[in-house]
């Protein structure tokens, strides 16, 4: 408990009753002394004795059934503090994606914090109020600092312990997924588990990636001083199954953001496009995934459809291209969306497309400035192998290694296809064996590309060798 009396009295070096003789004496001036006279001084000999200053956070604001947000952001600072200090502790669970217990202080409780060498206490207060038709609680925060901290506190203090609660309350936060439905965006919560720990690819682009995330998301003070929009555009590019939507979630994880996964193909035109772009909030990813067939943006796009039946037969995308013949998005409508929500929006967003075809995208819609960052997902090398094998069979090295390197230095085989093969079948994982599966796995895939290239070539030059 915060005794202020001992406070002030040790302040002031003196002991707790030569402080109370003193307020003794107070008391008589008070009582003799004409009471303008008194009033002038009384502040003064206040600020002598207790030199404190309080500031009172409600917990309701004035309309008195709508939650003080300043109130919940201090709450959910001195969580940290609260579990260390307090004796008497209110626990709820928060439903984020770890359903995590919070802590806070019970009524009447105290803490102390400290700011640059400043000491501040904190105490939750709680008062019971009675009107002729209801009784009610008023609950409170009061916060207690020398009036010397005057300056600091009421500016760099209370600016940093909002600043704070509120990330802090964004990172636990139930994160969403939203999709766009009839023009409105519906919403799930999202709890996709993977992580750039789990992604397989080379772990030095890995890195970069990561890092170019963290500076984004601390960089609100970077983009307002060089005058720019707090966005950034990703494009993520390569084969199906390398991880592209794997690391939209990796990224959506690793910022504690929600996603809005925009379906083009279900928007009806470009003002609905916009409309639903400018609704979308803040720490948010908004996807558009095969960017290629999801609208008519490419000049090329009749040669992408046969190309795609051709390459990989996959209905999902055909569909997709069918549909999009009913959206009337177009490219120039999509590029002024895009830089809509670039200058329309506040807040820090990522816009992020994937596409199997990056030849095919029309260059306007991937310059620098709408897709900052072009990132490819390539065919498992040896260092995304790597990283599978140390997930799937917690192996960081094994004497099958180079026969994996040299084979997948020959071959081009998905992430999707190489976590397939390497799946354990008993537990625990026979490791071996599921490395000899994928072994077999890209001797076929070689074998397989040796003879299509046979073939190919015969096709290639069976005509000419006829007419000869
Ligand atoms: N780089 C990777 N690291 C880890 N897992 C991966 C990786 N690539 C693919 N996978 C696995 O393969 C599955 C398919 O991957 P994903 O959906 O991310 O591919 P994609 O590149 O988005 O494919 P598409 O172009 O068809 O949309 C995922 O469930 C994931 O488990
Ligand atoms: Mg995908």
């Amino acid at each position: 408990m915060i005794n202020h009396f001992n406070i002030a009295a040790n302040m002031l070096g003196l002991s707790g009753s030569v402080l109370a003789t003193a307020m003794f004496l107070w008391a008589i001036i008070q009582q003799y002394f004409p009471h303008n006279f008194i009033n002038k001084r009384s502040k003064r000999f206040l600020t002598l004795f207790y030199p404190y200053i309080q500031i009172t956070f409600n917990e309701l604001t004035s309309e008195r059934f709508r939650r003080s947000e300043a109130y919940s952001d201090i709450e959910t600072y001195l969580r940290k503090t609260t579990s260390t200090q307090a004796k008497r502790l209110k626990a709820e669970v928060i439903k984020n994606n770890t359903q995590s217990l919070a802590l806070s202080m019970d009524d009447h409780e105290e803490v102390s914090d400290e700011f640059n060498g400043v000491k501040v206490y904190w105490a939750s207060r709680k008062t019971v109020h009675d009107t002729q038709s209801q009784s009610y609680e008023k609950r409170y925060y009061k916060l207690t600092f020398h009036n010397r901290y005057r300056q600091l506190v009421l500016t760099d203090y209370l600016k940093h312990v909002l600043k704070q609660g509120k990330e802090i309350k964004l990172k636990n936060r139930l994160r969403k997924l939203y999709t766009n439905n009839g023009g409105q965006w519906t919403h799930v919560v999202f709890e996709h588990p993977a992580s750039f720990q789990t992604l397989a690819m080379d772990p030095v682009k890995k890195q970069e990636i990561m890092d170019d995330l963290t500076t984004f998301s601390n960089g609100e003070e970077f983009y307002k001083r060089i005058g720019r929009a707090w966005k950034r555009g990703y494009l993520l590019y390569g084969p199906p199954g390398t991880g592209k939507s794997t690391m939209i979630a990796a990224m959506a994880n690793f910022l504690g953001y929600d996603i809005y996964d925009l379906e083009l193909t279900a928007v009806r035109d470009n003002t609905e496009l916009k409309r639903l772009l400018i609704e979308t909030s803040s720490k948010s990813i908004i996807t558009i995934e095969d960017i290629d067939c999801s609208t008519d943006l490419t000049s090329q796009r009749k040669e992408s459809k046969v190309l795609e039946e051709k390459e990989s037969g996959s209905t999902k995308k055909q569909n997709k291209e069918n549909e999009s013949k009913t959206s009337k998005v177009t490219l120039s409508g999509l590029l002024n969306s895009v830089d809509g929500i670039w200058s329309a929006c506040g807040g820090d967003r990522l816009i992020v497309f994937t596409t199997n075809h990056v030849e095919k995208l029309d260059p306007a819609l991937i310059r620098r400035g709408r897709m900052d960052k072009h990132v490819e997902l390539p065919y498992c090398g040896f260092e995304a192998f790597r990283v599978l094998a140390r997930n799937y069979l917690y192996l960081e090295t094994h004497e099958l290694f180079e026969r994996v390197r040299g084979l997948l230095e020959e071959t081009k085989m998905t992430p999707a296809d190489v976590a397939e093969n390497l799946m354990p079948k008993t537990s625990p994982p026979d490791q071996e064996e599921c490395l000899m599966s994928l072994i077999g796995a890209l001797e076929k895939v070689k074998e397989d590309a040796t003879r299509n290239k046979a073939v190919e070539n015969k096709v290639k030059n069976g005509p000419l060798n006829g007419s000869i």
